[in-house]
């Protein structure tokens, strides 16, 4: 009965008959892999809480460009323009370091083992953890790239200033519905923003040289002063003021007080479609339910077009192709 096949399918935790991701595939080959992943994060969130942000955002922007397979990380070099140069990542997109350090320390307890891919994973999935945020059963056995494509990375990570209607669409071209596009928003619940990133709702949101009206007036004048009109483009500012450094749920009640610093994050409740605002309401009045969500679109979205099998390679390096 074809059914027992679908079940089987199921062994990594999601996704069916072509799902060969799942959380045991190291198991034999490295059982150190979670202590070691943790120590370096530990210890790196330590010194700056916002790491945990960074490295969350660094699984996103992998996974949206190419699929999940540590492209991202690839530098310039023979035959690789790095997506280390696109627009949504040029002087934002951090953390290579810790990833090179966790790579470092698994290339001496298990070698040529561990995908750099799966290291992204399993990073923002301990920067949750270590955040305050939910754990989650990982899936696991991406392999890494050959290729990177800058514009891949330029063309399929949503801008800030995207309405609702793109939003849906750029999360629809990776197979994730508006559902995981609130869930996986309230990343934003930890982390800064670049002044160049909300500026324009402040000035000129629609070509007027007025604000955007759904900013809530006492947050508008604080953020005038992080951001002024012209210049200060790198000052920073937290994407959800109240509690920047902790994984919770407060990034939904804030959009519900206008208080979203993005016009991207303040969308999903003003945005006309009706269910977006819903879920909004419904995470903002549910921590439980959020992470519970959240557990589920992480998981959905580390699914994103991973190599596996005898496609791609475990990089000896996540800088560079072997
Ligand atoms: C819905 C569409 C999204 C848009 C338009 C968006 C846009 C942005 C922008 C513009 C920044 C600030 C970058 C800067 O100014 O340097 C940012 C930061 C961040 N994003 Fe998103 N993002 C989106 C979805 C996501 C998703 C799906 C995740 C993770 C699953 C995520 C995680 C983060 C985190 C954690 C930060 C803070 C990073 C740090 O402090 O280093 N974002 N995002
Ligand atoms: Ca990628």
């Amino acid at each position: 009965h074809p059914g027992f096949y679908f079940d089987w399918g199921g062994i990594g935790g999601n996704g069916g008959l072509y799902s060969t991701l799942f959380p045991e595939f190291y198991q034999y080959s490295c059982p150190q892999l979670d202590d070691i992943v943790m120590s370096v994060l530990e210890k790196a969130i330590q010194r700056e809480p916002r790491m945990a942000a960074s490295l969350v955002r660094l699984h996103f922007h992998d996974c949206f460009a190419q699929g999940c397979d540590a492209s991202v990380l690839l530098d310039d070099g023979a035959g690789i323009v790095s997506e280390k140069r696109s627009n949504p990542n040029r002087n934002s997109l951090r953390g290579f370091e810790v990833i090179d350090e966790i790579k470092a320390r698994l290339e001496e307890a298990c070698p040529q083992t561990v995908s750099c891919a799966d290291i992204l994973a399993l990073a923002a999935r301990g920067s949750s953890v270590l955040s305050g945020g939910p754990n989650w059963d990982l899936p696991l056995g991406r392999r890494d790239s050959k290729t990177a494509s800058l514009s891949s990375s330029n063309n399929n990570i949503p801008p800030p200033n995207s309405t609702l209607q793109n939003l849906k669409t750029f999360f629809g071209r990776q197979g994730l519905d508006e559902v995981d596009l609130v869930a996986l928003s309230g990343s934003h619940t930890i982390g800064l923003a670049r002044c160049v990133s909300f500026k324009q709702r402040l000035y000129n949101q629609n070509g007027n040289n007025q604000p955007d009206e759904a900013l809530e007036r006492n947050y508008y004048f604080s953020l005038t002063s992080i951001c002024p009109k012209s210049g200060g483009d790198n000052n920073l500012s937290p994407l959800d003021f109240a509690s920047p450094a902790k994984f919770d749920n407060t990034y939904f009640k804030l959009l519900l007080s206008g208080k979203g610093l993005l016009n991207s994050d303040q969308v999903l409740l003003t945005g006309s479609g009706g269910k977006t605002t819903d879920l909004v309401k419904i995470y903002a009045a549910d921590e439980g339910l959020f992470f519970n969500q959240f557990e589920k679109s992480m998981v959905k979205m580390g699914n994103i077009n991973p190599l596996t099998g005898y496609n791609g390679e475990i990089r000896k390096n996540c800088r560079r192709v072997n």
